[in-house]
């Protein structure tokens, strides 16, 4: 595709071509303070990192860049995806960038990747995605911070004892590290509570979601498609979240987690929201040009992607529901319908989420009203949703999901050129992102 790019000082044609999906690793998925306890995000991050380059011989290579991130990092941690990098036999003059956008971290790293690769800016690159609940940074008070900064910048040892001398008793008390949205106070289960209910997403059908999304993923391990995919890590060989002996009556003798001012109305448990992990993920795009000069194979193409926010504060629209927004925005730009799609691969933060997007591109009102169509945007074939599991049964480390979703798509739609995939992953902030594999 050509484009003209004017500048005031010049006007220059831009050549845009193909960004083609290599492929994508992880290591598997562990529920927090379990089999990860001890591992930090650059541990995690450089093992999917360099699972990656032994599978695609990438040791030596300067790669156009890696961009990743982790929504849970220590302030040490400055430079997480560029320490990473350097810890695998990638060249060390590949440079990496920190990109954060919650849980889309993954995505976005992925997709302003894909940009550049678009461009010609460079030949390849990784996107990449990291998080740690065990070892979440502990916050202290402010008091604390100001006294041990005073203490810092300390010229004598006489200075230092006399700012460390304030510290009190009640200057100790730790912040808990939390999942809750800094201008609401509530978590990000408590937000999907509230959506769930206004579009009276009921209990089984979430129970039913968080159940298949378990069978498909324990299927999809049996069946060896994530051979290629996952590299064990600490002796762990698969996402220690999945629980293949789940059956529906388990699920439904679950007591809510969220929502429980609701009383009898309350849907949301343990089972039908995504599980607190650890983990780490990591994609390798490229030019097609770079993945024929490399012998490299082009799973499929990352067609396009779009961003969205929206205002969850004043109650206007829930946490979680951007993705509606872009997905409608995205589907225009290509000239596509949900029917044009043979995979939906839309990340499970709760099962009510995945439920009330389907319910809200379906709701005539919702879609004139808030999306600006004359129409629904559509109909999702269930029976193409999700389809080797997602993070209700793997488990979600916030800023690897988008990796993990990628990767698998890709491998899906590889040897079916043309057959477009469908992403979907929400943030918080109100944000989120979706993309469009196409199969080669
Ligand atoms: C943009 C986004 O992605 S937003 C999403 C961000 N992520 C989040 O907000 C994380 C949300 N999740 C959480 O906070 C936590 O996982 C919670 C609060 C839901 C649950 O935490 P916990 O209570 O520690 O969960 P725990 O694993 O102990 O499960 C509770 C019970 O449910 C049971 N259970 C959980 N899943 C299943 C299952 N699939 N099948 C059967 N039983 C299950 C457990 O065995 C346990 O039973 P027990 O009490 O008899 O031992």
């Amino acid at each position: 595709m050509t484009t003209t790019d004017r500048t005031s000082a010049q006007t220059r044609t831009v050549q845009t071509r193909d960004v083609v999906v290599i492929g994508g690793n992880r290591i598997p998925f562990a529920r927090a303070h379990g089999a990860y306890a001890t591992a930090s995000n650059q541990d995690m991050l450089t093992s999917a990192l360099n699972g990656l380059v032994a599978r695609f011989g990438l040791q030596g290579q300067r790669i156009g860049s890696v961009a990743g991130g982790a929504v849970m990092k220590h302030s040490k941690n400055f430079n997480l995806v560029r320490e990473s990098v350097l810890g695998t036999p990638l060249d060390p003059a590949t440079p990496a960038t920190d990109v954060q956008m919650a849980c889309a971290t993954g995505m976005e790293a992925i997709g302003s990747l894909a940009d550049k690769i678009r461009l010609g800016r460079i030949e390849s690159g990784i996107g990449a995605g990291v998080d740690s609940i065990s070892d979440a940074p502990i916050v202290v008070t402010d008091a604390l911070r100001r006294i041990l900064m005073e203490a810092n910048r300390a010229k004598t040892p006489g200075q230092r004892l006399k700012a460390l001398a304030k510290i009190r008793p009640g200057h100790l008390a730790p912040q808990a590290p939390g999942v809750n949205e800094p201008r609401t106070g509530m978590s990000m289960g408590e937000h999907m509570a509230v959506t769930a209910h206004a579009w009276g997403i009921g209990r089984q059908e979430q129970d039913e979601l968080a159940l298949a999304s378990h069978q498909n993923l324990a299927a999809a391990y049996d069946d060896g498609f994530f051979d290629d995919l996952v590299t064990p890590f600490k002796g762990v060989q698969r996402d220690t979240n999945l629980r293949a002996d789940s059956t529906l009556e388990k699920l439904g003798k679950l007591a809510p987690a969220f929502g429980r001012d609701l009383g009898e109305e309350a849907t949301m448990t343990a089972a039908n929201s995504t599980a607190l992990t650890d983990g780490a993920s990591a994609v390798l795009l490229g030019s097609a040009d770079y993945a024929e000069a490399h012998d490299l194979p082009q799973l499929a193409t990352f067609v396009d992607y779009e961003q969205a926010a929206v205002d969850f504060v004043d109650g206007a629209e829930g946490l979680l529901m951007a993705p509606a927004y872009a997905a409608a925005r995205m589907l225009e730009r290509n000239g596509l319908t949900f029917e044009d799609f043979e995979y939906f691969e839309i990340h499970e933060a709760f099962a009510s989420t995945v439920l009330a997007q389907i319910a809200a591109w379906e709701d005539e009102e919702f879609c004139r009203g808030k999306l600006g169509l004359d129409a629904p945007l559509g109909r999702i074939d269930r029976s193409r949703l999700n389809i080797h599991g997602s993070s209700l049964a793997a488990g979600h480390p916030f800023a690897a999901t988008g990796g993990r979703i990628v990767a698998t798509l890709a491998k899906m739609l590889h040897g079916k050129p043309g057959k477009l995939g469908f992403i979907s992953v929400c943030a918080a902030g109100g944000q989120g992102i979706t993309a469009i594999l196409e199969g080669r």
